[in-house]
């Protein structure tokens, strides 16, 4: 009779879209852009919706408040992460599934909390200045690849902060292979793209010949040896011979004891350091260029305000930030209007968590359902609409009357225990490169061709838009003399 049970939901759990036998809701969530029917779930049901595939159960989580008691504050035992047997076997130790009371978890978040602080993080920048300076220098010298350009930058920021070399001391196109490899690790993670073996660990002994999962975990596997090794190789071997950059990875190697990993946990670590910073930033930088190409009148505003503050004699330094009050807007609303993670990482409850009227069970996989959050029209005014103006208005954005309880400025950067331990880097990395960008470029749609809807985003965890191109221009020669100079003093 249990089986009979397979896929429906039980009574205990918060209302969700009706089920079907064994297979649950799997058949209603869309393999592109799931958060969509995941918000249009939050409509109908609430802050708190439950979901069945299979016997797993999944609570979509879609308030501020919502996420504060129950990813926040009651952080301990919602955060765990549900296990990815396929990213297991292309990565080997590797953090990000590791649940709370496991010593590998504790060991990365000792090692976070000591060198991804405030403090530690300024200490990095000198650096990273150089790829900041580069970036404008290349976009300035070849406008048509920025894309590529920015792929570079932030492969670079995170290779320089973690081994303490930048990535091109390894080969021009090194950066290409990091964002191959990455390809085929995310389809890895496409939960409808591979048997359920989480779910029925009995399908891991099917036969490779009919099992494709194998040979993709492979390939993962190869693509990501083939650009960290030699990274990985080369920092060991500097190390040994007694070189200090100040890298990250050195500092933890410092102190063997203190951090209780083993040598191929802290390579772990540091390859998913590079997965958490390198698309996340690009793609957030990508998401802001487009915002400017298709919102002229923002962008116009962003640079009067530069001109304003900074004029055109001097590059942006961090310290001009807090003086960019409409600028901190429009980063702002292109964290709401298009989040880079905009489910972020699934969390897993570690014993069962009550929250108002509702029980989430031991077991159940916690989604946050950010982009829902975002978009929720009790909270928001017009929330498809992009305005920045809104976050002039009220710190968090929110409409005349709407409370901001649980919203908070590191919201997409996740919740809880396991909130984004490179958040600052993050927003340091895009506030630098946003007053950069603007301070040095024009960006116009001229072929009329650009737009944020999301069909011109491709699916998948990360929300990156598609390729996109836009016209690109300096926006005077003072500042294409600046650019060059500081580039050259750079990199002297
Ligand atoms: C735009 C930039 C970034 C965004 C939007 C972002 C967002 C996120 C989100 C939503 C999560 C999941 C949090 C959760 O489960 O509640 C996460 C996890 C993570 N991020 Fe970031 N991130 C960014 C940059 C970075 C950077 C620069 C680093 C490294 C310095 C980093 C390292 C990580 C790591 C290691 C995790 C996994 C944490 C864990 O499982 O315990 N991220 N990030």
């Amino acid at each position: 009779w249990r089986w009979r049970k397979i896929g429906h939901r039980e009574r205990f759990l918060p209302p969700g879209p009706p089920t079907r036998f064994l297979l649950g809701n799997a058949p209603d969530i869309p393999r592109t852009l799931p958060f969509v029917q995941l918000s249009r779930w939050a409509a109908e049901y609430g802050e708190l919706v439950s979901v069945k595939i299979l016997n797993q159960t999944m609570i979509v989580v879609n308030s501020g408040p919502a996420v504060k008691e129950i990813m926040d504050k009651q952080g301990v035992f919602s955060g765990n992460r549900p296990q990815a047997y396929l990213i297991k076997r292309a990565e080997g130790e590797y953090p990000i599934f590791s649940n709370l009371d496991e010593r590998i978890f504790k060991g990365s978040r000792r090692a976070y909390h000591t060198f991804l602080t405030s403090e530690a993080i300024a200490s990095y920048l000198p650096m990273q200045q150089v790829e900041y300076a580069r970036l404008m220098h290349d976009i300035a010298r070849s406008p048509e690849d920025f894309i590529p350009h920015i792929k570079r930058m932030s492969t670079s920021i995170m290779v320089t902060l973690l081994y303490g070399k930048p990535v091109s001391d390894f080969g021009d196109n090194k950066h290409l292979l990091y964002f191959d490899a990455m390809k085929k690790f995310t389809e890895l993670t496409d939960p409808w793209a591979h048997p359920p073996l989480d779910i029925m660990p009995i399908l891991k002994h099917v036969p490779a010949r009919w099992a494709r999962w194998k040979g993709l975990c492979e390939e993962a596997k190869r693509l990501r040896g083939a650009f960290f090794d030699d990274i990985t190789e080369d920092f060991e071997a500097r190390y040994h011979a007694g070189e200090r950059t100040g890298s990250f990875l050195e500092k933890v190697l410092d102190h063997p004891n203190h951090f209780d990993m083993t040598i191929e946990e802290i390579r772990g670590m540091s390859r998913l350091l590079m997965d958490g910073g390198v698309e996340t930033s690009a793609s957030y930088i990508q998401n802001f260029i487009l915002a400017l190409a298709c919102h002229p009148a923002c962008q116009d505003k962003a640079q009067a305000e530069i001109d304003r503050v900074i004029g055109g004699e001097r590059i942006p330094t961090l310290e001009d930030f807090d003086d960019l009050p409409y600028l901190r807007a429009l980063i702002k609303e292109v964290h709401r209007f298009r989040p880079v993670l905009p489910g972020a990482v699934p969390h897993m409850a570690a014993r069962d968590i009550r929250y108002k009227e509702h029980l989430i069970p031991e077991g159940a996989i916690i989604v946050m359902n950010t982009w829902g959050i975002f978009h929720d029209a009790e909270v928001f005014e017009n929330p498809d609409t992009f305005d920045p103006e809104r976050y002039i208005k009220s710190e968090y954005g929110v409409k005349d009357g709407a409370s901001p309880d649980g919203l908070r400025d590191t919201l997409p950067f996740g919740a809880g225990r396991r909130i984004c331990p490179g958040a600052e880097m993050g927003q340091r990395t895009i506030a630098i490169n946003t007053m950069n960008l603007l301070w040095a470029f024009k960006f116009t749609d001229k072929a009329g061709k650009c737009s944020m809807d999301l069909e011109n985003y491709h699916a998948g965890a990360e929300l990156s838009p598609n390729a996109f191109s836009c016209d690109i221009k300096v926006r005077d020669a003072k500042r294409a003399k600046l650019i060059e100079e500081t580039y050259m003093y750079m990199t002297a």
